[in-house]
């Protein structure tokens, strides 16, 4: 029986670094992932002046209250959202001035509801070149607080952003959301929040954060969810057995909801204490989801779509549009190359069972998307011949990967 040890979740780590840089004492974070994002996100702190130190198991970050240690700063916030979200966020509340920039994929993405917010507030922000994108500049003299109004419809990550903002203001925030995605990640945020002494609020459509600040504390970052869905997954199509100790019921992160969709489908789900297990019976029905909660995941439901024996619909997914590519349309395409039918809409995909001599092996197009990569190499279980013209873009998330996955491959 399989046991697979996943590395830790990103969006806790991130959130992690963001509490301990601004808590008021020196914050130990336990087994955080080590990535290409939370790196980045690290780095950055670094740049702003927070001194984080470093063990092989745990990072130590020196909470600054009043803000990042310089008055002037460039950061290079990588392909990484949340360091590209957070950090100008976390900057806006210091004193000084802070410049962030972006990978080309990154510089694609959009900002612009939280920049909108944070002027809302009265900070100065500027964008270089495009309006709502990297690069920007953060001209931060502290920030009083008051009410803000956010279409969060595109990403959670803006209502994140200004909640962890929140108690480092002088008022606090009263954040109120004219739409709202990824909710359980808000969930994540003001569980970890608690965890660094703050009690957020939720009154209808509005967030209450009370001023006051973060209390220092120790942290350790659960396995991450969203990549243990490719585990999980690879049993489910091999008729496999995957146990992933430290993601149970407790657990933070709504993307262990995805077990949930493989149960549906006919795969064998126990939810643990503190462990999950999938096993597969050998039957994958078809499935109509919703994906809205649990977007990351909906590539790998999409790759191992073809397997099951009716057709598979993954509504309400707009906004994996705007990831770190198009993942509708890099779904469909990589598919279609495999000789799979496949459908999308605005918001959703079709994926129909393959014929009876099955998918054929070809080369997926990564688009510098982990997510991609990592969603066809469970594809690549039941196929040869499945390749990538960029493995190597894992290391967003796990930089691991390859060699993890070809370890189970061997034990399935
Ligand atoms: O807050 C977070 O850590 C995340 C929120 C989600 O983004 P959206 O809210 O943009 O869907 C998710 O896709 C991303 O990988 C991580
Ligand atoms: C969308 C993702 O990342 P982020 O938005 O944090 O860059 C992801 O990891 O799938």
């Amino acid at each position: 029986m399989p046991v697979v040890d996943i590395p830790g979740s990103k969006s806790v780590t991130a959130r992690a670094l963001f509490l301990a840089a601004a808590a008021d004492g020196v914050t130990t974070l336990v087994r955080p992932l080590r990535s290409d994002d939370t790196e980045g996100f690290a780095e950055g702190l670094a740049r702003l002046g927070y001194r984080v130190g470093r063990t092989p198991d745990t990072w130590q970050v020196d909470g600054r209250p009043q803000g990042p240690a310089v008055p002037e700063a460039d950061v290079y916030c990588r392909d990484g959202a949340t360091t590209a979200r957070f950090l100008p966020t976390l900057a806006a509340a210091g004193h000084g001035t802070y410049r962030f920039d972006a990978s080309p994929q990154m510089r694609r993405r959009p900002l612009l509801p939280l920049t909108r917010a944070l002027r809302d507030l009265g900070v100065d922000l500027r964008h270089e070149e495009q309006e709502g994108h990297h690069p920007l500049t953060v001209t931060a003299a502290g920030v009083a607080g008051g009410e803000v109004t956010l279409d969060a419809g595109q990403s959670s990550q803006y209502l994140t952003a200004l909640l962890l903002l929140g108690p480092l203001t002088r008022e606090g925030l009263r954040v109120t959301v004219t739409d709202l995605v990824s909710v359980p990640y808000v969930e994540i945020t003001i569980a970890m929040m608690r965890a660094f002494g703050v009690e957020v609020a939720r009154e209808g459509n509005s967030f209450v954060v009370p001023p006051g600040g973060y209390r220092a504390t120790t942290y350790a970052v659960e396995p991450d969810a969203s990549t243990a869905s490719y585990f999980f997954a690879a049993a489910a199509v091999t008729g496999g057995e995957v146990t992933v100790p430290g993601l149970g019921e407790g657990a933070l992160q709504g993307d262990l909801g995805f077990v949930d969709v493989l149960r549906h489908m006919g795969a064998d789900v126990t939810v643990g204490r503190d462990a999950t297990t999938v096993r597969g019976t050998g039957e994958l029905r078809g499935v109509t989801v919703n994906m809205r909660d649990i977007s990351d995941t909906m590539p790998t439901l999409a790759a191992i779509a073809p397997f099951a024996s009716g057709p598979v619909r993954i509504e309400d997914v707009a906004n994996t549009r705007v990831k770190e590519c198009d993942r509708l349309e890099a779904c469909a395409e990589n598919l279609r190359r495999l000789g799979v039918r496949v459908t999308t809409g605005p918001d959703w995909i079709e994926v129909q069972p393959a014929a009876a001599d099955g998918p054929t092996g070809t080369e997926i197009k990564s688009y510098g998307d982990h997510r991609v990569v990592m969603s066809f190499a469970v594809t690549g279980l039941r196929v040869p011949g499945v390749s990538f013209d960029d493995p190597g873009c894992v290391r967003k998330t796990f930089p691991g990967f390859h060699e993890e996955f070809g370890a189970l491959r061997t034990r399935l």
